[in-house]
């Protein structure tokens, strides 16, 4: 038996905003299914990490590997094309247009040639959204707002999900639901690649976290791992 191999292999990225640069070597892996999950304070480079996946500010150095294919420098339209989707941290919501209205935009533009999520499918998994269907995209709360964000991504149909700090700014409750709707997600099979800051978040969804701190991986486990060893945590994540 082939056992199957990450989905997802990134390889010693280096990446750069102009002379400034962020990412120094970032490895990691996520194989179908998975869950991993980007931690670290502030400009750590997670959003960098995935702009660089996404090819939105594409790696100077290194290769990011799909599925074999090594697609750093294809360029956004053609990895989003090839199953991997972003949900950025500003949630880009059309505030004229009502819920449906946000969602079938994103269908209409989904990968070519793949089928992309019908109605039905994409308010089972966010029943939320089916309650406030026709409301308009700018009166929603922030909560509903980053649901809108994540379900309009998957209108695309990827294989892969970048999440950026889904939590965001949402209240404690909001948060909690939030979480079982991405374990949901996870629960058909999508892989993810989720940054956050809510540890509590990341214990529940992660199947494995990598630790940044100023463009470098520091360390990588299981959220066991990370819950048994007190000194990283207080290393590398608390204030
Ligand atoms: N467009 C840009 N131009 C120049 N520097 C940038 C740009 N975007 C981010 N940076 C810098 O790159 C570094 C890493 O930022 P990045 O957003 O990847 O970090 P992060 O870990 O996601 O943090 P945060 O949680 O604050 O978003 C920071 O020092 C940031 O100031």
């Amino acid at each position: 038996m082939v056992e199957r191999g990450a989905d997802l292999k990134v390889d010693g990225i280096h990446t750069a905003y102009g002379l400034s640069q962020v990412l120094f070597g970032v490895s990691l892996e996520v194989k179908a299914g998975e869950c991993i999950a980007l931690i670290g304070r502030n400009g750590v480079g997670k959003t960098t990490t995935m702009r660089s996946i996404m090819g939105l500010t594409p790696p100077r150095q290194g290769h990011v590997m799909w599925k074999g294919q090594d697609i750093a420098r294809l360029g956004p339209h053609r990895i989003c094309r090839l199953g991997i989707g972003f949900v950025p941290e500003d949630r880009r919501i059309f505030p004229e247009l009502s819920v449906w209205e946000n969602l079938d935009i994103a269908r209409r533009t989904g990968a070519a040639g793949k089928t992309t999520w019908s109605e039905e499918q994409v308010f089972a998994l966010f029943p939320d959204l089916a309650e406030i269907r026709d409301r308009r995209g700018g009166v929603l709360s922030g909560g509903q707002q980053q649901m809108l964000t994540i379900a309009r991504t998957l209108m695309g149909n990827p294989e892969l999900l970048l999440l950026d700090e889904p939590s965001e700014g949402l209240a404690p409750l909001i948060v909690d639901l939030l979480q079982q709707r991405v374990g949901e997600l996870k629960a058909t099979g999508l892989s993810i690649v989720l940054a956050e800051q809510n540890l509590q978040f990341v214990m529940a969804l992660a199947d494995r976290v990598y630790i940044l701190e100023k463009g470098e991986v520091r360390f990588t486990g299981t959220p066991a791992d990370l819950k048994a060893d007190e000194r990283i945590v207080h290393q590398y994540l608390t204030v």
